[in-house]
């Protein structure tokens, strides 16, 4: 009986870096190696299904990392096939690691992961970590916040304080961790307001400011961002990650 393989369903295991161009003739794949191909220039993943978070995450890169070609180097966790992660921590941290690992182990390649979500004061922090799932289905941000908005819907503006929370992680293949927090604070409104940004922006006026975080442009959200916080902290982690093995300093530099 002539052997069954046919090369187009077979998972290539792949080094960091290595673009692949067929699959080996192995019939019997090793369970633990990583089915991923790896886009040749990739250096760092991304580890998120939020679109949302992946466009402010990338520009936050960009500008913390002024010489690292983004486009190449910066990949994600969807445009690598990697699956969802189960988010089974109890923490933000907790949270952000495992998707960091995770997606560090299945790439070869350091990742950063992000866990946020809004904690409303007169609800105890929730939807805390339960965020993206507060109105039952993963990700439908729109039950989401119109939920939270019937919940306080007797809540007078003085009580309805909340603030924005990101726990970011950067983990390497080799497992070293850096773990970083942000914070961005302000009042839950009574009805959406603004359509840029995603999640819960409609509803938060962050303090200080009189339009919602749905109204600022990208760039003003992200300076003052829980997530542009946490990512700032993590940027020398990532500077120092990334520029190892790089081409050479600027012209000019002492090395
Ligand atoms: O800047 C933000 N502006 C508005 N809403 C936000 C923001 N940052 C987090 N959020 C909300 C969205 C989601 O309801 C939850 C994150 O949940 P979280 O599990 O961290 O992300 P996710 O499941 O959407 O994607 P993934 O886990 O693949 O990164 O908090
Ligand atoms: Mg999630």
């Amino acid at each position: 009986m002539p052997e069954q393989h046919d090369p187009s369903q077979a998972a290539a295991p792949t080094a960091p870096g290595a673009a692949v161009e067929s699959a080996p003739e192995d019939p019997e794949p090793d369970p633990d190696a990583s089915a991923v191909s790896i886009p040749s220039g990739a250096r760092l993943v991304l580890a998120t299904h939020n679109a949302g978070k992946l466009a402010e995450l990338r520009a936050m890169i960009a500008a913390e990392l002024p010489g690292l070609d983004v486009e190449r180097a910066v990949v994600d966790a969807g445009s690598l096939g990697l699956p969802d992660v189960r988010e089974t921590g109890t923490t933000f941290q907790a949270n952000a690691l495992l998707k960091a690992h995770a997606a560090a182990e299945a790439s070869g390649l350091p990742a950063v992961a992000d866990d946020s979500g809004l904690a409303v004061d007169v609800l105890h922090g929730a939807p805390g970590i339960f965020s993206a799932r507060w109105a039952g289905r993963h990700g439908d941000d729109t039950a989401n916040l119109e939920l939270l908005l019937a919940q306080l819907g007797d809540i007078p503006d003085e009580h309805r304080a909340a603030g924005f929370v990101c726990a970011a992680a950067l983990v390497t293949p080799e497992g070293a961790e850096h773990l970083e927090f942000g914070h961005l604070r302000g009042t839950l409104l009574q009805e959406p307001v603004g359509d840029g940004g995603f999640g819960y922006d409609p509803v938060l006026r962050p303090d200080g400011l009189d339009v919602s975080c749905a109204q600022l442009d990208p760039e003003h959200k992200n300076r003052i961002s829980h997530r542009g916080q946490a990512m700032a902290a993590l940027a020398p982690h990532l500077v120092a990650l990334l520029s190892q093995g790089a081409p050479a300093a600027e012209p000019g530099e002492e090395r």
